[in-house]
């Protein structure tokens, strides 16, 4: 097979051999999907600005986040589920994540367990990787799930907010799916059951959660933590004031409340709160090397892609998920070239315009 040289291609090649309900659960988004399409529809809006003859032979694309570094400012989303894309799972993903020496956020929900995460990560040569947390309204479960991750050696807990219920995604109502198949479970929950015929304690979501939740994680752990899927600038500020290190502007990939507004638009705002006391990120319909530089012009640190490494994964396990981050770091660096830039810290929002 010819390596495919686009994202895009990617996911045309994960629908070709997924079982559909699975490519659906993946690909899919709340609702009507508005918010999934806008998601993609506001980088297309956004034109780059380019300067020239600047003279700048080299570039570099070398990262550093909170106490972790990155060869590139593009990171992994937390995703749920990875052996539903191929048979390894999260240990595929770990790999293809040090291969490329950027960071793994692994899912709470994932299928291979934190410290065997962490421990693939290693072996193949390095990447940090941080952990991605639902606050449980039982503060000794949240304590025993963070305990785990530390033990295992994540660098960060990213606390996902923006899912007080689950997302109603259609596409899964319509096919039915519900359940994993056997043989696969949530690995980080297991040995939690309040009912000990209960192997495997299911993720809660909760609308009962406030900000003393995160307090409580504030007072338990001393890992940076990261606030992913705030959207209001209000929520951004709040976030800092109860102790996160730095904020995550998402929306779930359209897969929480349909309708909000694509990430690349509420960025600006987000950052504008911030006021630099934090870094930002963003994820949610990142696909070109120029989405990532438009993100990185309007003020992020870097950003997360998800859905790109699971059609990865699904298209061609560890080695996919690697191509698809070789694609975007080749597409940003040559994105940057033309730009008249050397590094992301040189973008700033006059290298974005807004189409007419
Ligand atoms: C299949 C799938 C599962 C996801 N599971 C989680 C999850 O367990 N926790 C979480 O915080 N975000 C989860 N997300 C959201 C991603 O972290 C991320 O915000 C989103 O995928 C970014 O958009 P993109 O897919 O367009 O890159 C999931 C996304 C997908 C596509
Ligand atoms: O599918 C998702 O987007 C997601 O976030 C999730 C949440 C809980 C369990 C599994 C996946």
């Amino acid at each position: 097979m010819n390596t495919l040289i686009t994202i895009r291609e990617y996911e045309t090649a994960a629908r070709a051999v997924l079982d559909p309900v699975h490519f659906d659960y993946v690909s899919g988004g709340a609702r009507d999907e508005v918010t999934l399409r806008e998601n993609e529809a506001a980088y297309a809006r956004l034109a780059l600005l380019p300067r020239v003859l600047r003279g700048n032979p080299k570039r570099t694309l070398e990262t550093r986040l909170l106490n972790s570094r990155a060869s590139m400012p593009i990171i992994l989303s937390p995703t749920a589920f990875h052996k539903l894309m191929t048979g390894d799972g999260e240990l595929a993903t770990a790999r293809a994540a040090a291969a490329a020496d950027t960071i793994m956020i692994t899912g709470m929900a994932a299928t291979v367990a934190v410290a065997d995460v962490v421990a693939a990560a290693r072996a193949a040569g390095g990447g940090d990787v941080w952990f991605q947390l639902y606050l449980q309204t039982r503060n000794d479960i949240t304590a025993e799930i963070v305990s785990r991750a530390t033990d295992a050696g994540v660098t960060a807990v990213v606390v996902t907010v923006d899912s007080p219920v689950l997302g109603a995604g259609d596409r899964n109502i319509r096919n039915g799916f519900t359940d994993l198949p056997p043989g696969l479970a949530c690995e980080n929950l297991r040995g939690l059951g309040g009912d000990p015929t209960d192997r495997v304690r299911s993720i809660e979501l909760s609308a009962e959660l406030s900000w003393e939740h995160l307090d409580r994680l504030r007072a338990l752990t001393e890992l940076p933590i990261v606030l992913k899927g705030t959207a209001h600038p209000d929520d951004a500020r709040l976030g800092i004031e109860h102790g996160a290190d730095a904020i995550m502007v998402s929306n779930h990939g359209g897969r929480q409340l349909d309708g909000i507004p694509a990430t690349v638009d509420l960025l600006p705002d987000v950052v504008a709160a911030v006021d630099g006391r934090v870094p930002v990120l963003v994820d949610g319909g990142i696909r070109r090397g120029t989405d990532v530089a438009k993100a990185l012009a309007l003020g992020a640190s870097a950003i997360g892609i998800g859905r790109p490494i699971m059609w990865g994964l699904a298209a061609a396990g560890e080695q996919g998920a690697r191509n698809v981050l070789e694609i975007l770091r080749s597409e940003l660096d040559h994105t940057l070239a033309l730009l008249g830039v050397e590094s992301p810290a040189e973008l700033g929002s006059d290298w974005v315009v807004t189409k007419p």
